[in-house]
């Protein structure tokens, strides 16, 4: 797959609310890489994690996949006999793009993949569910019951990885976590215009919450245990397990 770069930001204009239409599909692996601190890491884990959580003859759920990239890597890692990975984004650019994605790689684990909002996806025998900053999407009010729905479908000892980009409690800390991701991506090239054009693209989109808030909704939701495994910056990786 070609990898172009993001520009979308890089010309001063009118900030329209951010949607993950062709434009955004097309240089999402560029945009992804260089804006979200640890995303490799996350993915790399998720394939241990994999190994370790997937059960056999179970569904396997990536909701809000994009690309595809942490189907493939649970694809890559899965050892488990009659797993289905069930991949849902509601954005049919990037679903496109997916299916290209996935079909480049050959696997055992068959992948479905389905355009829908994750919040209208039956949950059914899934032994894993990832919500890889997918959560942030969908509003505030959703949420609990979005987790609920995901937590009623899952098979005892089954693993939820949820990441998201965090917001800190203390205000200086929380301008001190934002600071640094904004050194990140200008280290990574993005200019000062094209992050604050991004930045006001996302206010209105993308409502962050606390990790505390996002713990005890998990166990509201039905979880037995959840906590942090990774964090960098405002961006953490959570797991909770039914
Ligand atoms: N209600 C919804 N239903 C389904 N999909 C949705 C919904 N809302 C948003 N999306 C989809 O969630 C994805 C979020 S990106 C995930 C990266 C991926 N997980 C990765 O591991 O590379 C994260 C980011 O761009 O920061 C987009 O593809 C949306 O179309
Ligand atoms: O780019 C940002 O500032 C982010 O917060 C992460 C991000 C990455 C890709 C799409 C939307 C948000």
């Amino acid at each position: 797959m070609s990898h172009l770069t993001d520009t979308i930001y890089a010309s001063q204009q009118q900030v329209a609310d951010f949607n993950f239409d062709q434009q955004v599909a097309d240089v999402f692996p560029d945009m992804i890489q260089r804006s979200v601190p640890g995303y490799q890491t996350i993915l790399h884990t998720l394939g241990l994690l994999t190994e370790r959580y997937s059960q056999a003859n179970s569904n396997i759920y990536d909701l809000g996949c994009s690309l595809g990239a942490a189907t493939l890597m649970m694809r890559r890692h899965n050892k488990q006999p009659g797993c289905t990975i069930i991949s849902v984004d509601n954005s049919a650019a990037m679903l496109e793009r997916a299916e290209q994605h996935i079909n480049n790689y050959r696997g055992d684990t068959p992948v479905q993949l389905c355009c829908q909002d994750l919040q209208e996806t039956e949950i059914i025998n899934a032994s894993m569910v990832v919500l890889n900053f997918t959560l942030q999407f969908i509003a505030p009010e959703q949420r609990l019951s979005a987790l609920t729905n995901i937590a009623n479908g899952m098979n005892d000892g089954g693993l939820l990885l949820l990441s998201e980009k965090i917001q800190h409690p203390d205000g200086v800390m929380n301008d001190v976590l934002i600071d640094l991701h904004h050194e990140f991506k200008r280290t990574n090239g993005y200019s000062e215009l094209e992050i604050s054009q991004k930045r006001t693209a996302l206010e209105n989109v993308m409502i962050t919450e606390s990790v505390d808030h996002h713990l005890q909704r998990l166990k509201e939701a039905g979880f037995s245990h959840a906590a942090v495994w990774y964090q960098s910056y405002n961006f953490c990786s959570m797991l909770a397990i039914k």
